[in-house]
């Protein structure tokens, strides 16, 4: 049986009572003997203890009230007594019509709305009184409840009246906890529900006989004739989410934990000594600061719940731009007075100051002040009046600087709150896994995921622990869209895990699309090895000893002063981006990219706002490497006055103090590494060089040598040496086996232009494989007409091949093609020479039917499978590489003769000199 007032009572209370399931209760104010109401207590094992306020803690149990019962009672939250006593065998007579009126409210939400909310309602049977106002959410289950104290021992305390003579009182049923219903709107990662709530007023009710308790309260079944009628201008029933749904406060979120202790710390006492005197001397008003979604809104609810107030929140981007701004803060002021104790929350600060593109900063400043002004006076109306009620000031928003002076004065406190750490992200994972029906979700394995960056060394091993390190640097809100996405993409995932580089790329591109408006490229784990960056030796040691050590080696390095950040400048396509990449995949860190004209806008103060914001995205996903290229675009010398506002010298002096307060950070939260490239060293502002910034200076060059960067840019290639007009792989490459004096490599090195850099030899090495395509596409158009089957077709059995996992024979039996092979094989067809394999394919692909290759495949497995599988899988590996592209000396050659060095000589002499001035690590 569901009621419309649903109680949530300590045990502890119970047991004094010995009360049991069907048995009523009578709730009775302390101090007001004259208006007791009973309550229905239905199922004792589903009730909920919550935690009593702080200061109280061990003192009194504590019961939460429906709100509108206390209303009734005239109790207040934290202030009133009350006391309990309990019969059986009383009911509320069944209504069998019901008149109501809705409340106004301050949102305009349509009457559709506000009739499929009370539908839902009466979905189930409830108990309403007649003049009673009562709250719907949308979602429609209960309304608010709220707490107050009950005194220890009630029975002793208080003397009850005679049940006999109550004839005429009200009754009240004590529903059981109802769970979260589906349409619930509680959010599964934070617990919270934040939903539109329509409160209405028990205008009339007619019964279907006479209560024996006078004729004031009733029972509302489903049979009843409900009628909604007009508007009236009775008080709503404030809002408390958990409250709401009758549940304990939702546990809150890991990081808010901290600022949450300390919110409760301040506010706690205020309110207890409003408590007990009646007054407030200095309430502080608090202001909350932190990115979109890291739980200002929830911090502010759990708070509130904590201490039994009211939240009346308050949207600043439906202030901002009217005219009547100040009219509204008064009004919402009034009406956060008669809530009392109440926290008038006022959310988005920051959209009062975007009124709109055309308001000029002084007109902005000006509506700031007038705003100011009217909080301000409307507050010291509030607190001077005689009944002395409590409203406490609160605010939030993204960004200080967005908020004028005048509206920041109003707020005594400010603090800051921090986006959820991977341990955090974790536990919400966790719990929206759990909230979602999916326990063991985020415990299961995902063990292949690879280049998951994480400071310790250690990979991901569990989907949970996998998506926590994937979502670095999100907040709350955005983790719970990844996780939504997850799961909607991978429907059937309650089963069984999809491959775990498909879950790595549906999470990527999650928070890829999350990212969107952010101007930084967060590359979260750079998959640039060593390996890929050819020579550059010093320049790698110089690294190592800089960053890679101090981050690798942590503990070593506790205590002592780290260098903060290196500058990589030389010639363009030298490989200073590929270098910072790879020390963020050697180190397994995070690896933040920016280029220097992505952070600058033409907006006053966007700038240096998008620098300040980019060093707390880095500090957020510490450990991380923080690359700046081009950052003499950025940070060009001060003083020059090339730009008529001083934006420049602007950013640079907000670049050095972030550069200052590196070390620090570095030291306590895991190492910020600042990286920065520039083609041009001399137009840096000086100050970034300074010891303690950016003063590490390594130059990258052009190396004489290019083996090592022909090794490292084609090591995915097939390499073939040339015999008899046929391309053989080999095992080495070409330049390696033939590099005898007079060999092919010397003849090659004398070709290749001495200033070819990093980037020119990238693009010689493309070039010559795309010759060697070519020359392949060719032979297999020859194959598919010798064979007589459509290129395409050939293609796509190529393409399948290469798709298989190539490691496992017994995983290759599985696919069609290999079972072809298998059967080629077993009928001789197949062999090593290139003529073979072509018969091979010639053979599958003549083929009738899949199906028919498929079960003539399977007999030839019976047998060959139980005897040498994986001889007989590398024997087909071997004869499908012979398809693949081959790279030969001669396609280098080519390539060669049509490349032009992209820095010329002179250039280069220029770079040398610049190297001779700038550079201060060895040569
Ligand atoms: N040492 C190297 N080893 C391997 N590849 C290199 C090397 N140097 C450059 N390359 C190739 O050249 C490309 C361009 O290099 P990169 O972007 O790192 O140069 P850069 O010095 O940052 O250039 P810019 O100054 O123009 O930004 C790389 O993607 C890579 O393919």
């Amino acid at each position: 049986m569901h009621l419309v007032h649903r109680l949530s009572i300590g045990e502890e209370i119970l047991e004094i009572f010995g009360a049991k399931l069907g048995d009523w209760l009578l709730i009775l104010p302390a101090l007001a003997l004259d208006s007791p109401c009973w309550v229905k207590l239905v199922d004792s094992k589903e009730v909920v203890a919550l935690t009593p306020p702080p200061w109280q803690r061990k003192e009194l149990p504590l019961i939460h009230l429906p709100a509108g019962l206390l209303e009734l009672l005239g109790a207040t939250v934290g202030r009133s007594e009350i006391s309990l006593a309990w019969q059986e065998g009383l009911r509320p007579p069944e209504g069998r019509r019901l008149l109501l009126s809705s409340v106004a409210t301050s949102s305009s939400s349509s009457s559709s709305y506000r009739e499929a909310a009370l539908k839902s309602f009466f979905h189930v049977p409830r108990t309403l009184r007649l003049g009673e106002v009562f709250s719907v959410p949308l979602h429609g289950l209960s309304e608010p409840l709220r707490a107050i104290e009950v005194a220890q021992n009630p029975m002793e305390s208080r003397v009850f009246p005679d049940f006999e003579a109550m004839e005429e009182e009200e009754v009240y049923q004590i529903a059981p906890h109802l769970g979260f219903h589906e349409g619930s709107a509680v959010d599964p990662l934070h617990g919270f529900a934040f939903c539109q709530l329509f409160s209405f007023k028990v205008e009339m009710v007619e019964g279907a006989s006479e209560s024996r308790h006078g004729n004031q309260s009733f029972q509302i079944n489903q049979s009843a004739e409900i009628i909604l009628k007009g508007s009236c201008n009775a008080r709503g029933v404030p809002y408390i989410s958990s409250h709401l749904f009758c549940e304990s406060p939702p546990p809150i979120l890991p990081s808010l934990r901290q600022p949450m202790e300390r919110l409760l710390g301040i506010l706690a006492p205020v309110v207890r000594s409003w408590q007990l005197h009646g007054c407030q001397e200095a309430a502080p008003s608090v202001l909350s600061i932190g990115p979109r979604g890291c739980g200002k809104r929830i911090l502010w609810h759990s708070v509130c719940e904590r201490l039994g107030l009211h939240l009346l929140e308050v949207n600043c981007s439906e202030l901002a731009g009217g005219a009547g701004a100040e009219a509204r803060v008064q009004e919402l002021t009034q009406d956060a007075s008669k809530l009392s104790p109440c926290v008038l929350c006022f959310r988005r600060l920051h959209a009062l100051s975007k009124a709109g593109p055309s308001t000029s900063p002084a007109a902005t400043l000006l509506q700031h002040r007038r705003v100011e002004e009217s909080l301000n006076a409307a507050l010291q109306a509030v607190r001077s009046r005689s009944a002395h009620p409590l409203v406490l000031l609160a605010g939030s928003c993204e960004d200080l600087e967005e908020i004028g002076g005048p509206l920041r004065q109003v707020f005594r406190l400010e603090m800051e709150l921090p986006r959820p750490s991977e341990a955090h992200r974790l536990a919400v994972i966790s719990r929206f896994f759990s909230a979602t029906g999916r326990d063991g979700h985020s415990k299961r394995h995902v063990k292949d995921v690879k280049d998951v960056p994480n400071g310790d060394g250690h990979e991901a091993h569990s989907l949970g622990e996998t998506m926590a390190k994937l979502t670095a640097g999100l907040s709350y809100s955005d983790v719970r869209s990844v996780c939504t996405e997850v799961l909607m993409s991978f429907p059937s995932c309650a089963l069984e895990l999809p491959a775990p580089s498909d879950l790595q790329d549906a999470i990527e591109q999650s928070v890829k699309r999350l990212q969107g408006g952010s101007k930084v490229a967060v590359t979260l784990a750079s998959k640039v090895q060593w390996a890929d960056v050819g020579g550059l030796q010093d320049a790698k040691d110089e690294i190592i000893n800089c960053i890679t050590l101090p981050l690798s080696q942590g503990d070593m390095f506790a205590g002592q002063k780290v260098r903060s950040g290196v500058l990589l400048f030389g010639p363009p396509g030298t490989g200073k981006t590929l270098l910072a990449k790879a020390v963020a995949t050697e180190c397994k860190v995070h690896f933040l990219s920016v280029k220097g004209p992505e952070l600058l806008s033409m907006y006053i103060g966007e700038s240096e706002k998008n620098v300040r914001s980019l060093f707390q995205n880095a500090r957020d996903l510490a450990p991380c490497v923080l690359f700046f290229d081009e950052l003499d675009s950025l940070a060009p010398a001060r003083g020059r006055g090339s730009d008529s506002g001083g934006v420049m010298d602007r950013v640079v002096s907000q670049l050095v103090t972030e550069l200052d307060t590196m070390p620090a950070t570095a030291a306590r939260r895991g190492g910020v590494f600042m990286v920065g490239a520039t083609n041009r060293p001399d137009l840096l502002d000086r100050s970034l060089l300074r010891p303690g910034r950016l003063d590490r200076m390594v130059y990258l060059g052009v190396a004489s040598d290019k083996r090592p960067l022909l090794k490292a840019i084609s090591r995915k290639f097939v390499l073939a040496s040339e015999r008899e007009g046929l391309l053989e792989c080999v095992a080495e490459p070409w330049w390696e086996t033939l590099s005898s004096p007079k060999g092919a490599l010397m003849i090659f090195e004398e070709q290749c232009p001495t200033n070819l850099t990093g980037a020119d030899v990238s693009v010689l090495c493309a070039d010559a494989y795309a010759i060697a395509q070519r020359e392949h596409i060719a032979q297999l158009h020859e194959l598919a007409e010798g064979l007589k089957v459509q290129i395409s077709s050939l293609l796509l059995f190529l393409d399948a091949w290469e798709a298989k996992p190539k490691t496992s024979g017994l995983v290759l039996y599985g696919s069609q093609q290999c079972e072809a092979f298998v059967l080629a094989h077993h009928t001789g067809t197949l062999d090593r020479s290139f003529r073979d394999v072509s018969a091979a394919v010639g053979l599958l692909l003549s083929q009738d039917s899949a199906a028919d290759i498929a079960q003539r495949a399977s007999f030839a497995l019976a047998e060959r499978t139980l005897t040498c599988p994986d001889r007989l899988a590398r024997s087909c590996f071997s004869m499908l590489e012979a398809l693949q592209v081959r790279v030969g000396q001669r396609h280098f050659q080519e390539a060669l003769s049509n490349l032009q060095p992209s820095v010329p000589m002179e250039d280069l002499h220029r770079y040398e000199k610049l190297r001779g001035e700038y550079q201060n690590t060895k040569a």
